[in-house]
């Protein structure tokens, strides 16, 4: 495309030294991956001032840079274009050179602080039933067609975003499932897209390092539902926050479908819910009907969240008996309540709860299922706030009989600091609690516990592949899994630690 057809397409000004007829090819906003057709967009970020970089994506072959200020110096032969929200123009920019590729497929976002990953695979089987050609993307990656992309973003930059969508596009992907997270919506990474159907599960206190207030949070969360422009909006109201949200996105005019509760208020609502250790029923009622669904999906929660999926299908149009039958049949999601597969009548659970809500959620879920002893093997995140952690040890002992604390993601902090918090906190509740720094170890030690009987959870890590470790000290490979199959074999799974193999 020319530099000023997208210009005019997208009323950007033409600042300095505009050269019309210049051919653009590609966006980015890491110099990095400038090259020749590139527009540099020069983001002003939380760390660095992307201006700093434009003779880098120069050198590289930019020569078209959007930025919100001139830098005092332009480089000869450079096109500037100077914008107000850098972030929102380079959105509209990577959105426009893909050809709008949201506007060729059916787009449906999900947001909430709990439940997008589960509720987005929910959705996916009721569409791969009804034989759609689905893309899942969100924080396991772009799942196109069962083959998984890795991406850097749960909601990646708008750039990648938008390649991504057109590449699968043009594969023949006809419905896209988003996961969309406030950090995307509050850094315009999904700006100018519209949502066929969106989907809020619901908020609880999460990433106020970025958002400052519960607020703000919320805030930025129903953005999503003024991108929802043609189509349906499906809320869980099962929180006062949810209840908020779809009285107030029916006041601007969109068609809510209110999803979550069992009394009347709920358009689509649970009856007969019943739990096991080996999956969930209960019926799906509608004002047009009820149908049965068999959920292997574990946890009553995850009733709440296919719901809000199957909200998002009658929005589309989907009948009653292909929606239960697409519930049915949807495979449980990584990491989600994910039983280790074992033939010795073991129950190990890898869960992906790294938040308080989702903690609580998760061993609640649990203990409705059993009589037995739970027992809890978990970290908690070097980056969360002293009270967070404390909070985290609260709700663990809260909700479970021994609890095996280990290692994390520590990232900026020390397993000392972590475990000053938590553990004060599980001592503070009289809990029957353990520290087992080596999170290979505490896994076998979790495994010993399933043997003489325990329900064993392994919280925090679920389908992630990777432990971040202290002050910089790099990335290693976790496989949770793995882990526990190998103790579930009789081998010590510490074997699996990639430090074991370090050269001193
Ligand atoms: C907190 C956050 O969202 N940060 C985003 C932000 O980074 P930043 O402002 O710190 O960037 P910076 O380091 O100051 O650099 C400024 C600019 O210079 C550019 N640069 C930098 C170096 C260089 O050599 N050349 C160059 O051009 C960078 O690409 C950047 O555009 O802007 C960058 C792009 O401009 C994003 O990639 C980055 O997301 C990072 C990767 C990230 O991890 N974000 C997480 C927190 C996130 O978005 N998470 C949510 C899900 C959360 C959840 O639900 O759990 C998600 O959707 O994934
Ligand atoms: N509807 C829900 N309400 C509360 N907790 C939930 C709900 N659904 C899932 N959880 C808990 O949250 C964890 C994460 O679930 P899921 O991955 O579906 O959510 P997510 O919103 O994608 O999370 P993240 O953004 O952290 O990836 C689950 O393992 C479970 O413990």
């Amino acid at each position: 495309m020319l530099l000023g057809e997208l210009a005019s397409r997208l009323q950007l000004p033409s600042t300095a030294q505009f050269d019309a007829d210049r051919v653009v090819t590609a966006v980015t906003h890491d110099s990095r991956l400038a090259a020749p057709g590139t527009i540099f967009i020069a983001v002003p970020g939380f760390r660095m001032d992307g201006t700093k970089f434009i003779p880098d994506a120069v050198d590289r072959g930019s020569n078209v840079v959007v930025c919100a200020q001139l830098p005092e110096e332009l480089l000869p032969g450079v096109s500037y274009l100077l914008t107000a929200d850098v972030r929102s123009t380079m959105a509209q920019i990577a959105r426009e050179l893909n050809g709008r590729p949201d506007e060729l497929v059916r787009l449906y976002g999900v947001t909430g602080t709990n439940g997008k990953t589960s509720t987005a695979y929910f959705l996916s089987a009721i569409l791969r039933h009804a034989k759609r050609r689905v893309g899942v993307m969100g924080t396991i990656g772009f799942d196109v067609d069962g083959k998984i992309i890795e991406t850097p973003n749960t909601t990646p930059e708008a750039p990648i975003l938008h390649d991504l969508i057109r590449t699968a596009v043009e594969g023949g992907t006809e419905d896209i499932i988003m996961e969309v997270s406030s950090h995307s919506l509050e850094l315009q990474r999904v700006s100018g897209m519209v949502f066929d159907v969106a989907m809020f599960t619901n908020l609880t206190e999460d990433h106020l390092e970025l958002h400052g207030t519960m607020e703000e949070y919320y805030c930025a969360k129903k953005r999503l539902f003024g991108q929802a422009t043609t189509g349906h909006a499906v809320v869980d109201i099962g929180s006062p926050w949810g209840e908020r949200a779809a009285d107030e996105i029916a006041a601007a005019g969109n068609a809510v479908i209110r999803v979550g509760r069992t009394d009347q208020e709920a358009d689509v609502r649970p009856e007969h819910t019943q739990t096991g250790l080996t999956g969930t029923t209960f019926d799906l009622v509608t004002a047009s009907g009820r149908v049965p669904v068999q959920l292997r999906a574990l946890g009553t929660y995850h009733v709440r969240n296919a719901l809000v999926a199957a909200g998002a299908a009658l929005a589309q149009g989907y009948p009653l008996e292909v929606i239960a039958e697409g519930l049915s049949a949807a495979e449980p999601v990584l990491g989600r309540l994910e039983r280790v597969i074992n033939d010795d009548g073991l129950d190990v659970f890898i869960d992906y709860a790294h938040t308080t809500d989702a903690l609580d959620s998760c061993l609640t879920a649990v203990r409705a299922l059993t009589d037995r002893p739970i027992t809890l093997v978990f970290g908690v995140l070097g980056d969360r706030i002293p009270r967070l952690r404390k909070e985290m040890g609260t709700v663990a002992a809260a909700g479970a009989d021994y609890i095996i604390l280990t290692e994390d993601d520590l990232k900026v902090s020390s397993l000392a600091e972590v475990v000053a918090d938590v553990g004060g906190a599980l001592d503070a509740a009289g809990a029957e609690w353990e520290l087992i720094e080596n999170r290979w170890d505490a896994i076998a030690a979790g495994v010993a516990r399933a043997r003489a009987g325990d329900v064993v959870i392994v919280a925090g890590k679920g389908h992630e592949r990777q432990l971040i470790l202290p002050d910089g000290g790099g990335i290693v490979h976790l496989d949770e899994v793995e882990a526990v199959k190998t103790a579930m074999a009789g081998q010590n799974p510490r074997i699996l630690d990639p430090r074991e193999l370090r050269v001193p």
